[in-house]
């Protein structure tokens, strides 16, 4: 079981429901290109992803990474997405084989799939008493250039795992918000990814023993339209919350 684990993109709203949640259960080294605001769990490296060098450096000696960092804008212009998100992914893969780790849990997107979502099928796909739902196994369908970069993510994570055995688990992230799910939002509701959810998932990506997989991350919706089953046969997921249960 991964017990040293590297967290880059840190200092953002993912790395924090992760470190909310298992900041106790991991020795952990931490790299944002943000220099950090607070106190965290371990050693913080600051550092750009696309900065070959630093990563290299980051990456000695630990059994996991969890890859968050890069620009989660859904409307992110192509010049940001392929250096941060395509780029710095590739030289995160990299220096991950090169430096013997056992597994990394790549932060995909539901926009790696958004265009699913055709005009025929919103918004009822969106309602709990809809039967469309995708599990992981459909080629990537990207609804902007930022989802193209995370398709591309998982793609490099396909490869990497091919070429050279590393573990790796793409979780298709839903939407991600603290205390209650989006309001006045069928399709945020749908894919719904509580706090403590999202702790459990990537506590499970850094336990569970897999090959190569896409999961979906959202909580247990009852509007969902991404399946989670996979996630909970390959890695024991067990997610609490559920958008409809929420006060
Ligand atoms: N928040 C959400 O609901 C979702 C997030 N994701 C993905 O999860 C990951 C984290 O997203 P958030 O925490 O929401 O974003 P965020 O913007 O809050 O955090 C991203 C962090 O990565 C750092 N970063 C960005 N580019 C970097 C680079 N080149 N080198 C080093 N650090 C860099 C930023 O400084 C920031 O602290 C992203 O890859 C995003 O695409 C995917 C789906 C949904
Ligand atoms: O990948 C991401 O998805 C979430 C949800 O998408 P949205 O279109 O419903 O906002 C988004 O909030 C997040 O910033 C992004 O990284």
């Amino acid at each position: 079981m991964a017990q040293s684990v590297l967290l880059t993109g840190a200092a953002g709203r993912v790395g924090d429901a992760i470190l909310g949640g298992l900041a106790d259960e991991y020795e952990w080294r931490l790299l944002d290109r943000d220099p950090p605001t607070e106190d965290y769990p371990g050693e913080f490296v600051v550092a750009d992803i696309t900065d070959d060098e630093a990563v290299r450096e980051a990456m000695e000696g630990i059994d996991a990474v969890i890859h968050l960092a890069g620009d989660p804008r859904p409307d992110a212009p192509w010049d940001s997405v392929l250096t941060n998100n395509i780029d710095g992914t590739q030289t995160v893969f990299e220096a991950a084989v090169d430096a013997g780790v056992e597994k990394v849990a790549f932060a995909s997107s539901n926009h790696a799939v958004g265009h699913y979502e055709t005009e025929e099928r919103t918004p009822e796909m969106y309602r709990a008493d809809d039967d469309y739902l995708l599990d992981g196994t459909e080629l990537p369908r990207p609804g902007n250039l930022y989802g193209v970069s995370k398709a591309a993510g998982e793609s490099l994570g396909r490869y990497y795992h091919d070429e050279h055995d590393l573990s790796v688990v793409c979780v298709r992230i839903g939407n991600l918000t603290e205390d209650h799910p989006p309001i006045d939002y069928e399709r945020g509701q749908a894919m719904w990814l509580s706090y403590r959810d999202c702790a459990r998932l990537f506590d499970r990506c850094l336990s569970a023993d897999y090959g190569y997989e896409i999961v979906y991350g959202i909580s247990d919706n009852d509007r969902k339209y991404y399946s989670i089953d996979r996630a909970r046969a390959v890695l024991g997921y067990e997610p609490q919350d559920n958008s409809a249960r929420h006060d």
